[in-house]
C-alpha cells in the first residue's frame, strides 16, 4: 500500500518502521516545516494517509484529505471539540476517516472491560471512581484522548454523574480525571475504585509505541474503499 505519513515525529517514525517491514511504501513523510506539501498529493498517488501531528493541526489535515478523497487514519488527540463539524464535512465531501484515541489492541480491550466494570460498580456507591493518566512531558493535550474515552465509557453507566473534570474533585456528580506528566512515560491509564475498606484498579501500561503503530497500520490496511467515519470497534471483534 502507498502510505502518506502526515506527521513524522515519535509516532510517524514508529509507523514507518513497521510499515516498511510489512512491505508497504511510504510516499511522503510531512512535518510542520513542509505541512503545505499535503495539498500537492492526490488520491492517484496515495492509498491512505496516516495522521499523527498535533491538536491544532489535525482538523485542517483531515479536511484536506476529505477534499482530496484520500482516506485518512487519525491518531492525533485533543481536537474532538470539532468532531461534529468534521462529521458534517465528511458527509458533504464524501470523505473517509478512521479515528481512535488509542490504536493499541490492549487499550481497546481495556475500554471494553472498563464499561463492564462500571456497569457493575455504579450499584455500589461506597466505591469512589477516579481515572488517572500518566504521559511523557512533551504531550500537548490534557487529559489524554484515551482518558477521555475511558471517562465517557464510565459516564455511560453512571447516570448520577453529570460529566468529568480534569482535577481531583470530591463532588459526587463529577468524575475526576487526573493527569500527570513524567519523564518519557509512553502512556499509562488507571481506573481506580476506592472504598474505606479496599481499592481495586484496572491498569494499562504501554511499554512502547509499537502497539499504537501496529493498530494504526491495521486500520490503514482496512480503510481504503470505504466511505464515512470509523473507529476501532468497526475493526476489532471485541
Ligand atoms: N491514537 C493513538 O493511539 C496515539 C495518539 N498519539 C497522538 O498523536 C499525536 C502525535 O504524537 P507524537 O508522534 O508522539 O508527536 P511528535 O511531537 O513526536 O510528532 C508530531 C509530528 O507532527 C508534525 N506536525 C505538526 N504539525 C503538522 C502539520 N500541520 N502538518 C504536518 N506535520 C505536522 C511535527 O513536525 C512532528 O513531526 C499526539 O496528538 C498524540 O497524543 C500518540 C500516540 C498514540
Ligand atoms: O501523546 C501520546 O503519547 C499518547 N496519546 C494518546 C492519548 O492522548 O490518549 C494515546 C497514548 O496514550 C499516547
Amino acid at each position: 500500500m502507498r502510505i502518506l505519513l502526515i506527521g513524522y515525529g515519535k509516532m510517524g517514525h514508529t509507523i514507518e518502521r513497521l510499515a516498511l517491514a510489512k512491505g508497504h511504501e511510504i510516499v511522503g513523510a510531512l512535518t510542520v516545516e513542509d505541512a503545505d506539501q499535503l495539498a500537492t498529493y492526490t488520491a492517484d498517488q496515495v492509498d491512505v494517509a496516516i495522521e499523527f501531528t498535533s491538536p491544532v493541526a489535525a482538523v485542517g489535515n483531515i479536511l484536506t484529505c476529505f477534499e482530496k478523497k484520500i482516506p485518512v487514519v487519525v491518531g492525533t488527540t485533543g481536537w474532538l471539540e470539532h468532531l461534529s463539524m468534521v462529521e458534517e464535512k465528511c458527509q458533504q465531501l464524501q470523505g473517509t476517516l478512521f479515528y481512535a484515541s488509542n490504536f493499541s489492541v490492549g487499550v481497546n480491550l481495556f475500554f471494553h472491560f472498563n464499561e463492564y466494570v462500571a456497569q457493575k460498580m455504579q450499584h455500589y456507591p461506597e466505591y469512589q471512581v477516579q481515572v488517572k493518566e500518566i504521559h511523557h512531558v512533551h504531550k500537548l493535550d490534557q487529559p489524554s484522548g484515551t482518558a477521555i474515552s475511558i471517562a465517557d465509557g464510565i459516564l455511560k453507566h453512571y447516570p448520577q454523574k453529570q460529566g468529568w473534570k480534569n482535577e481531583v474533585s470530591q463532588e459526587q456528580d463529577v468524575l475526576s480525571v487526573v493527569s500527570k506528566r513524567e519523564g518519557e512515560v509512553v502512556g499509562t491509564h488507571i481506573v481506580q475504585y476506592t472504598s474505606e475498606n479496599d481499592t481495586f484498579e484496572l491498569h494499562h501500561i504501554a511499554h512502547s509505541r509499537e502497539g499504537f503503530a501496529s493498530g494504526a497500520l491495521l486500520a490503514a490496511e482496512w480503510l481504503p474503499g470505504r466511505q464515512g467515519i470509523y473507529g476501532m470497534t468497526d475493526l476489532l471483534q471485541l
